[in-house]
């Protein structure tokens, strides 16, 4: 394997320590107050997106030290090997070209783009075949209800997509099923009818254990319910690269849409594992999604790093988490329609680049993708903010505002937006003991009580945030947010130096579960474990 370059081998890297070190009794507000062009320099806009990062813990020579760090890592080379194929999962031996799956042209990918093209007219087909109301179940009943049967990158893509563009979606109603615990699946099942309903089961490998166990029970409700075998293909579709597996499953290769080994489950949305966003949303809205993505990849394959939106917010991630010492990072949708963003993000980036290992196998002496959390704004304020305030962790947060909302509700909206504007600059302001003392004293309070609580009531401030502004949630934009994270991913595990496309730390847990579900169904009374488990099962056993 080739020997990967490791971030503090970078020239800028001891740069960058003694810039941290020297901003850290830094005041950002100061910083803001005292410099009439840092709002505009520490911003960018890119395909309907607009990134203020100006409150970020972060002066002009520190910024050129990251874009140094950036030039020093080639990050627009990087992009050239993504974008054009290359084999950037090196220990799967495979590029990562989820940028084809909304190009329109593709240099010296034609055969790839052929396919994809493929797909994408075969999604069409079926998502207006759908939607007319053409394709019937067994009983000669139009479909009315389409459940996604699929988990990670299966799963967490399509639902979010089709939970966020809730304003475009037509008669189809699109429901999610991951979570092998039976309850999910029951729960869905409760007030849909067999007759007009279709299974998609969305599994790239067609191999995993919560997928194939929901497919049997959706296959055994079908049938049930009087689904002849022969019936089975008016009620599930396979999006899969196993088309044997599908086809064992009872599927034809007729309603089988492909995927391939060159797409990451996490960056697969854009893909057929879509179509059910394609059918709730209609094939038009997709096709905008699409291109809002592919829109955010020219502006990252072609923008200079100083205005390169992904490029930014990675180097922003690698100044928390190497510079600043942060291992977290919050993300704070302030529209209740991107409430499934975290979830997100969270495979996306942790799935990435949760990663202990350069590319080339040795161990990395310094900190990788941070922690992702978060939720819809404005719940948040009225739970963990308080430690996003007070607490003596620094959390990092990207607040993200769509300026206009579809409800038609403006003053309502304004309210919204003005939270989210009111805790970016909280977050950066705070409040002096002085001040504390002072407002706790026009509340009537005395002396000595005021003295007393105004500790209490002190605000560090200066907690680092950006803010990402978009006219509107549309389909486009949506598409070009995604892509944004997706590609703030990559630079991020090309400067730590490790492959952001595999993700060997989930397959060990697979194999016990394997091993555990053999014990206590008596079929492994061989198999011995740690005496806890041994123990927990027991308790299991005792329940039963
Ligand atoms: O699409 P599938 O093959 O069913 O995989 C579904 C998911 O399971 C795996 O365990 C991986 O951790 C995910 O990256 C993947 O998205």
């Amino acid at each position: 394997m080739p020997t990967s370059p490791v971030l503090t081998a970078f020239p800028a890297y001891t740069r960058l320590n003694t810039l941290a070190a020297s901003l850290r009794d830094a005041s950002v507000e100061r910083m803001l107050n005292t410099d009439a062009s840092r709002t505009g320099e520490f911003s960018t806009s890119a395909a309907g997106l607009h990134l203020d990062y100006s409150k970020q813990l972060l002066d002009r020579e520190a910024l050129q030290a990251l874009l140094q760090l950036a030039a020093e890592a080639e990050l627009p080379a990087a992009v050239t090997r993504l974008i054009s194929g290359e084999e950037v999962n090196n220990t799967e031996q495979r590029p990562a070209l989820h940028t084809l799956l909304r190009a329109n042209a593709g240099p010296g990918l034609e055969d790839k783009l052929g396919e994809v093209k493929a797909a994408r007219a075969s999604m069409r087909a079926w998502a207006d075949r759908l939607n007319s109301g053409e394709h019937r179940g067994f009983s000669g009943a139009v479909i009315t209800d389409v459940v996604n049967i699929g988990i990670g990158g299966s799963d967490l893509g399509p639902r979010l997509v089709t939970d966020a563009l809730r304003p475009f979606h037509g008669d189809v109603a699109c429901h999610y099923v991951a979570n092998v615990d039976p309850a999910d699946m029951q729960d869905t099942l409760l007030d849909l009818n067999p007759e007009t309903t279709l299974f998609i089961i969305c599994s790239k490998s067609f191999r995993t254990e919560e997928t194939l166990t929901n497919s049997l029970l959706a296959r055994e409700w079908m049938r049930t319910a009087g689904a002849a075998d022969t019936d089975l293909d008016k009620h599930f579709l396979a999006i899969t690269s196993n088309l044997k597996a599908a086809d064992d499953f009872g599927i034809s290769a007729d309603n089988c849409l492909p995927m391939w080994d060159w797409v990451g489950g996490r960056y697969s949305v854009w893909s057929a594992i879509g179509l059910s966003c394609a059918i709730a949303v209609g094939w038009e809205q997709f096709q905008a999604f699409l291109d809002g993505a592919a829109a955010m990849d020219q502006h990252f394959a072609q923008a200079p790093i100083a205005q390169n939106m992904p490029m930014i917010l990675s180097l922003l991630e690698v100044w928390h988490v190497n510079f600043l010492g942060i291992d977290n990072h919050v993300v704070l949708p302030y529209d209740n329609s991107l409430q499934r963003l975290p979830d997100f993000l969270q495979q996306l980036t942790m799935e990435s680049n949760g990663k202990r290992v350069g590319q080339d196998g040795r161990s990395l002496a310094y900190s990788t993708g941070p922690v992702l959390w978060g939720s819809a704004g404005t719940m948040g304020q009225h739970s963990f903010h308080q430690l996003l305030h007070q607490g003596t962790q620094l959390c990092p947060a990207d607040f993200i505002i769509p300026l206009t909302t579809y409800t038609g509700m403006k003053e309502q909206h304004r309210r919204l937006v003005a939270n989210g504007l009111a805790q970016s600059r909280t977050m950066m302001v705070g409040r002096s003991e002085n001040d504390a003392r002072i407002s706790l004293l026009a509340r009537g309070m005395d002396e000595a009580r005021a003295s007393e609580l105004a500790p209490h009531l002190v605000m560090p401030g200066n907690r680092p945030n950006s803010v990402i502004t978009l006219q509107a949630l549309t389909p486009a934009a949506l598409g070009a947010l995604l892509a944004l994270y997706e590609h703030r991913t990559y630079c991020s595990g090309v400067l730590w130096g490790i492959n952001s496309f595999d993700q060997w730390g989930v397959e060990l847990g697979k194999e016990i579960g394997g091993q555990i579900l053999g014990v206590m169904s008596g079929d492994a009374t061989e198999t011995v474990m740690d005496p806890a488990t041994e123990s927990l099962i027991a308790r299991w056993r005792a329940a039963q």
